[in-house]
C-alpha cells in the first residue's frame, strides 16, 4: 500500500445525474438499459468477475493530488497496464466496456447518449454479482468521467495482512474499514487469479510464485468461482478450498485479526454476508464522489431497474469461451487481437445482445 492520504469531502466530485443525462428520469432509464444489456451480454465466467474487479479498481484508486475514485480513470489506466502492475488481469472487462459504452450511447441519441464509463463500470459490476447469484444492490447514476489517470499503485496488496487492508479502506474513505475489509473481500467468492509473473516482479513474493509471504498461483479464487455466496468465508475460516491463496484473504481469518468475527459470522450465515456486502459495495461505488448535491446519500440509492434480461451460463462454453493463457489475460493487446478474430468472441458478446 502506498498511502495517498485520506479522501476529504471538499475534494469529492459531485454526483451529477441531471447535468450528465439531462434529467433524473433519463438517468434512471439509462441505468435500466445498461443493466439489461449487461444482463444479456456478460456471457461467461471470465467477463463477469473481471467486471466486478474493475469496479473496485476504478473506485478505490486515488492519488496524492486528487480524490480519485469512481471516475472512469481505470479505462485510461488500463491502456497501459504495466504502468500499475496492480491492475494486471483486467483486460477482459476493459475490452467489454470499450464495446458496451459506445453501443449504449447509440450515436448520441437515447437515454444513454451521455453514458459515462464511471457509471457503466459500477452498474455492470452490480449486474455481474446478481448474475452470479449475489444480492441486488440499489445503485445511483451521475458519476462524471474525469478523463484522467489516478494511475497510482494505491491498491491493496494481496501479500498484506488484515491490518493493512483496514488502513487501505480507511484511507480510501470508507466509514467502517473493518467491515469493508471483511465484506468486500468476499467478492473473491468469484473469479480467477489471472496474472502470473508481473505481480511477482512487483512485490517480490507475489501469488504467482512461491514466496514466503504470499503463496499462490493462477487459478480459481475459490472452489466455486462462478457462485457469489459465502463459500469464500467458509473456505478461509475452515482453511480449506482455494480461498486463501491470496495472503490478504487468508489473513482476514487470522486469530488476532479484527476481521475474524465477521469472517466467522459470514461463514455461518449467507444472509449476514449479503446484508453487509450491499451497503459496503454502495459506498465503494461512490468513493471520490459526493452524492449530497444531487440529493442522495450512500444509503438512499435507487432500486435496480427491474429484472435482468436473461441469466446466461456461468461457465465458458466449448469453443466460444476465452481460451487464452494466463499471459493473454494480462495483455490487452493480445486479448483484443483474440477478440477480433473472425468467429472468436472472447468471453462476451456485445453487439446485438440476446
Ligand atoms: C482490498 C483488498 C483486495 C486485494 C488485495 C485484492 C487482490 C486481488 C488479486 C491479486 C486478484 C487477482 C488478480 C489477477 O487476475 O491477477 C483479485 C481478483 C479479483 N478481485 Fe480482488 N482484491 C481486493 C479487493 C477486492 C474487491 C473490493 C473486489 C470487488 C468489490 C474484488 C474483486 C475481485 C474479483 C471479482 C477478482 C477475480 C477477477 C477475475 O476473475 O478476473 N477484489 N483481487
Amino acid at each position: 500500500i502506498t498511502p495517498g492520504g485520506k479522501r476529504q469531502a471538499p475534494g469529492l466530485i459531485p454526483l451529477n445525474p441531471v447535468g450528465i443525462y439531462g434529467s433524473l428520469d433519463t438517468a434512471l432509464k439509462c441505468m435500466q438499459m445498461v443493466r439489461q444489456q449487461a444482463g444479456g451480454t456478460l456471457n461467461f465466467a471470465d467477463t463477469l468477475p473481471n467486471c466486478l474487479r474493475i469496479a473496485y479498481h476504478d473506485s478505490s484508486a486515488r492519488n496524492t493530488t486528487s480524490p480519485g475514485g469512481a471516475n472512469g480513470s481505470i479505462m485510461n489506466e488500463l491502456d497501459d497496464p504495466l504502468n500499475n502492475p496492480g491492475n494486471l488481469g483486467l483486460a477482459i472487462c476493459h475490452a467489454y466496456l470499450k464495446a458496451l459504452v459506445p453501443l449504449m450511447r447509440n450515436n448520441g441519441t437515447g437515454p444513454c447518449a451521455k453514458l459515462t464509463f464511471a457509471d457503466a463500470i459500477q452498474w455492470v459490476a452490480e449486474v455481474a454479482v446478481e448474475l452470479a447469484g449475489g444480492p441486488a444492490t440499489p445503485m445511483l447514476p451521475g458519476r462524471e468521467d474525469c478523463g484522467c489517470f489516478d494511475n497510482t499503485n494505491i491498491i491493496a496488496d494481496e501479500c498484506a495482512p488484515a491490518t493493512d487492508l483496514i488502513s487501505f479502506w480507511s484511507e480510501a474513505g470508507m466509514t467502517d474499514p473493518v467491515k469493508a475489509s471483511a465484506a468486500l473481500s468476499g467478492s473473491h467468492s468469484l473469479g480467477n487469479i489471472r496474472s502470473t509473473t508481473a505481480h511477482d516482479a512487483a512485490n517480490g513474493a507475489g501469488f504467482g510464485g512461491a514466496g514466503p509471504v504470499c503463496i499462490g498461483s493462477p487459478g480459481p479464487m475459490t472452489a466455486q468461482p462462478n457462485v457469489f455466496d459465502n463459500h469464500y468465508f467458509k473456505e478461509i475460516y475452515n482453511q480449506n478450498g482455494r480461498a486463501g491463496y491470496l495472503y490478504s484473504d487468508r489473513n482476514l481469518a487470522a486469530i488476532n485479526a479484527s476481521t475474524l468475527d465477521y469472517v466467522k459470522e459470514y461463514a455461518n450465515d449467507d444472509d449476514a454476508f449479503f446484508r453487509d456486502w450491499v451497503p459496503q459495495f454502495q459506498e465503494m461505488s461512490l468513493l471520490g464522489v459526493d452524492p449530497k448535491p444531487a440529493g442522495f446519500n450512500i444509503t438512499s440509492g435507487f432500486l435496480p431497474g427491474g429484472i435482468i434480461a436473461k441469466k446466461l451460463p456461468m461457465v465458458p462454453e466449448d469453443n466460444i469461451g476465452f481460451t487464452g493463457t494466463a499471459a493473454d489475460f494480462t495483455h490487452p493487446a493480445r486479448l483484443n487481437g483474440r477478440l477480433s478474430q473472425s468467429g472468436g468472441q472472447g468471453s462476451f458478446l456485445v453487439a446485438g445482445g440476446h
